[in-house]
């Protein structure tokens, strides 16, 4: 069911970002190009792993959540919410520090009200900084996690939640190797 994003994975570019060896992939880059099969593959295999009943809003962080995340609203007609890295100063919006293994910075979410019910999406793990960030802000706006899901998951982050993902990986010199899959 994941052979497209198993496939390309393995088949991926790869540079370095300091001492971080950085795989580039349609799903974490948009680039080269986003084949909508493989963006279908991955929203319906979200579907099938998550749980949304009853998730009142899909929430997910600036760049690479957003077209992962809108493929997934437009197929379960769940509203989305984008944490972005632009500072908007609305009524309530909630601030957190975000670090990566290459980048840290500040998100910011809007949109959300207390007791909504959310399910968190994103495109890769790696540090988890990101998803720590994220569920700091969901904690601080009084929302209910109802599931995490991240498409690929690069290490062993821990993030003090249990959360699914598709597909794990390795990184090394010679490339993406994965090791894991949700089926
Ligand atoms: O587990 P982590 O170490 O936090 O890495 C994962 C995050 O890294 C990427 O975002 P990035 O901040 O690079 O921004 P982008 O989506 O705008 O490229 C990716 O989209 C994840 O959100
Ligand atoms: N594209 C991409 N995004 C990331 N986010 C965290 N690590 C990575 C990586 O190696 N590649």
């Amino acid at each position: 069911m994941l052979r497209r994003l198993i496939e390309s994975l393995e088949s991926c570019p790869m540079v370095r970002r300091g001492e971080y060896n950085y795989f580039i992939h349609p799903i974490t880059d948009g680039v080269p190009i986003v084949e909508p099969a493989l963006l279908r593959e991955v929203a319906c295999a979200m579907v099938c792993v998550m749980d949304l009943a009853g998730v009142d809003k899909i929430v997910t962080a600036e760049a690479m959540g957003i077209h992962i995340g809108t493929t997934l609203s437009m197929m379960t007609d769940i509203p989305l919410t984008i944490m972005r890295k632009r500072q908007y100063n609305l009524p309530g919006e909630v601030a957190v520090h975000q670090s990566t293994g290459y980048s840290s910075g500040e998100l910011y979410l809007n949109g959300i009200e207390r007791g909504d019910r959310v399910a968190v999406i994103d495109d890769v793990i790696s540090t988890g900084g990101t998803m720590r960030a994220v569920i700091a802000a969901l904690e601080g706006a009084g929302a209910e996690i109802a599931d995490i899901c991240v498409v690929i998951r690069r290490g062993e982050a821990d993030v003090g939640r249990p959360f699914t993902t598709l597909v794990s990986i390795e990184v090394d010199e010679s490339g993406v190797h994965v090791v894991d899959t949700c089926r």
